[in-house]
C-alpha cells in the first residue's frame, strides 16, 4: 500500500509556526522547517544564531537533529518557511546534511508571501559527498 499523500499545507503551517521560536537576533531572518518522517511524524526546527556568527544553526539542520534524537532517519518531505516574498532554499551546509539521509525527498520552500519553490534533495545537491566516497578512500589507504 502506498503511503498517504504529503499534506503540504500542514507541513507549511508547522514550518511557519515554528519560526516564532527562532532565535535570530543578529540577522532578524527567522526560518522554520518541518520535516515529515516516513512514519508520519513531523519534526520541526528553527534557526538558532550565536554572537559568534559562524555558529549559527539553520532551521533545516535543527529539524534533522530533532528527528535523529527521536530515533528517526527516514524522511518523506521537508517544508521550509522564511520571511519576505522570495522563497529561501536550504544553504549548502543544510543540503549536505539532508543528503546524508537517502533516498532523496521533496523540499518545498515557502516565503511569507508569494510562490513556494519545490525541489528535492538530490537536485539541490548533485554529486553530494557520501559514505561510498569515504569507503573507497579508506580501501585505498
Ligand atoms: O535556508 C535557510 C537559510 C538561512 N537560515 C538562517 C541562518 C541564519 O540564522 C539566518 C540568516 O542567514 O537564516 C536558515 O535557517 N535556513
Ligand atoms: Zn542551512
Amino acid at each position: 500500500m502506498s503511503p498517504p499523500a504529503i499534506d503540504w499545507d500542514a507541513l507549511a503551517r508547522a514550518a511557519h509556526d515554528i519560526r516564532g521560536r527562532a532565535y535570530a537576533p543578529y540577522s532578524g531572518f527567522t526560518v522554520g522547517a518541518a520535516l515529515l518522517a516516513e512514519d508520519g511524524r513531523v519534526f520541526v526546527g528553527c534557526n538558532v544564531e550565536n554572537a559568534s556568527y559562524g555558529l549559527c544553526l539553520c532551521a533545516e539542520r535543527s529539524a534533522v537533529a530533532a528527528a535523529v534524537a527521536a530515533g528517526v532517519k527516514r524522511f518523506r518531505a521537508i517544508a521550509v518557511a522564511s520571511p519576505g516574498d522570495v522563497a529561501a532554499t536550504p544553504c549548502g551546509m543544510c543540503r549536505q546534511v539532508l543528503a546524508e539521509f537517502p533516498p532523496s525527498f521533496p523540499v518545498r520552500c515557502y516565503p511569507e508571501r508569494g510562490a513556494a519553490i519545490e525541489s528535492d534533495v538530490a537536485s539541490l545537491l548533485p554529486g553530494a559527498f557520501g559514505p561510498s566516497v569515504l569507503e573507497r578512500g579508506r580501501a585505498k589507504a
